[in-house]
């Protein structure tokens, strides 16, 4: 290897860590100060004074929407919730081992080509409503179908949280479980430049289509080091089983250099801000369905990994406990988190379109140099 390519293999920041690969004026991600704002309004006083519809009206529109505006938003989006036929099918022959959000990538897929719109560029927003008010739809409709359950028709009288409740579980929603759904959303719905995010975001930029986009930024949240992290970490709780089981698992794990799910973030250095607001709902839910066995593990488990790896907990740490909290099924969080941030994929596609540029960076080349091929066959 020359000197040259040496250093620069020293320097190059792998998996583009702290580059800037665009301008954005939606989320403001503070990593050092541990705080998280959406177009200058912090998520704290989101989630005290404002519902997703609203949060979702912001990210689109860039500003907060008034009476009028917030009820024609929640109007658009109760308005097509319907599912095309094809889509139905296709989850009712589809195989039913088949994880949700693998699920969702495809009928995401597959739903654009049913769309004309897509030949439209002037379109993108209309088709991204669409996306929004559709995704929770999809969940719930293919984890209903594998689990044999019938179809509870579509509504136009709720919230999405509450809806997304009612198609889940068939019955009317609980107040008290769809506010906190709710407020999870807002604090899933944006996160800057994130792994799916710039997915969704490369996949526009060469001026494909947003149901292309959100297929990508679908199969990038998917990960367990994304948003996969959240059904990783229920699956680790139950693992572990007891409390008493905690130290020796964390050790164990850590001595073999294994990750623990829920801990650690590329860019916050201090608490992510989304998980003070997930642990208390997650400490009042737990006592309130008489089972505190899972955050008080969960809290063992965060203080042992903080002293042991200087690592706090990320916003899928809590979230498990809040949705398994509100009989959530475990096999859906990570398509839970694909609904709220459903909202920002479709925002973060719409501006990279206000001043596009096709993103294709550089790969420090590190194969062989110059070599000539033997044939394998004689060409003579
Ligand atoms: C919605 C979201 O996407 S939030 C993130 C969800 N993902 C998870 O919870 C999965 C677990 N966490 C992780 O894998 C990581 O913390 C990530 C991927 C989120 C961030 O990773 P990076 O910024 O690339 O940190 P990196 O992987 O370089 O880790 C730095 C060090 O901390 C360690 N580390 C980071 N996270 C963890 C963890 N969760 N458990 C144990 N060790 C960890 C690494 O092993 C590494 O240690 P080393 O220096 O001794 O080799
Ligand atoms: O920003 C990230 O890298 C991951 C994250 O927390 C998110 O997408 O919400």
């Amino acid at each position: 290897m020359s000197n040259d390519t040496f250093s620069e293999r020293r320097t190059y920041p792998k998996g583009l860590k702290g580059i800037i690969a665009n301008e954005s004026a939606l989320s403001d991600v503070r990593g050092e100060e541990g705080r998280l704002l959406y177009l200058g309004y912090d998520i704290d006083d989101l989630v005290e004074m404002c519902c997703f519809e609203e949060v979702v009206y912001l990210l689109l529109n860039k500003r907060l929407p008034n009476r009028d505006e917030l009820e024609g938003i929640k109007n658009r989006l109760r308005s097509d919730r319907d599912l095309p036929q094809p889509v139905l099918d296709f989850f009712k022959t589809a195989t039913k081992s088949a994880r949700p959000m693998s699920a969702l990538r495809t009928a995401v897929s597959m739903l654009g080509m049913y769309d004309d719109r897509t030949k439209d560029p002037g379109q993108l927003k209309e088709i991204g409503l669409s996306l929004i008010a559709k995704v929770p739809v999809m969940v719930a409709y293919y984890y209903r179908l594998c689990q044999g359950l019938d179809l509870p028709p579509v509504r136009e009288d709720l919230s999405e949280s509450e809806h997304f409740l009612w198609l889940l579980k068939g019955e009317e929603p609980n107040p008290d479980e769809a506010h906190i759904l709710d407020v999870a959303y807002i604090l899933h719905a944006d996160h800057g430049m994130n792994a799916s995010t710039f997915a969704a975001r490369v996949c526009i930029a060469t001026l494909s289509d947003m149901y292309s986009a959100i297929t990508a930024a679908i199969g990038t949240l998917k990960g367990p080091l994304h948003g996969g992290a959240n059904e990783g970490v229920i699956e680790m709780l139950k693992e572990i089983g007891t409390e008493d089981g905690v130290d020796s698992y964390i050790e164990d794990k850590l001595s073999r250099k294994e990750k623990i799910m829920g801990m650690g973030h590329r860019v916050y250095r201090v608490l992510d801000p989304r998980a003070p607001h997930l642990r208390r709902m997650a400490i009042r839910l737990s006592s309130k369905i008489g089972e505190p066995k899972w955050i008080r593990m969960s809290e063992r488990i965060a203080k042992l990994v903080r002293e042991r790896k200087g690592l706090n907990a990320n916003v899928d740490f809590y979230s498990a406990t809040v949705y398994y909290s509100i009989g959530i099924p475990t096999r859906l969080f990570t398509a839970i988190f694909s609904i709220a941030r459903c909202s920002g994929w479709v925002a973060q596609v719409l501006e990279q379109m206000e001043d596009n540029t096709l993103y294709r960076p550089l790969t420090l080349y590190t194969g062989p140099k110059d070599r000539i091929p033997v044939p394998t066959i004689d060409m003579r």
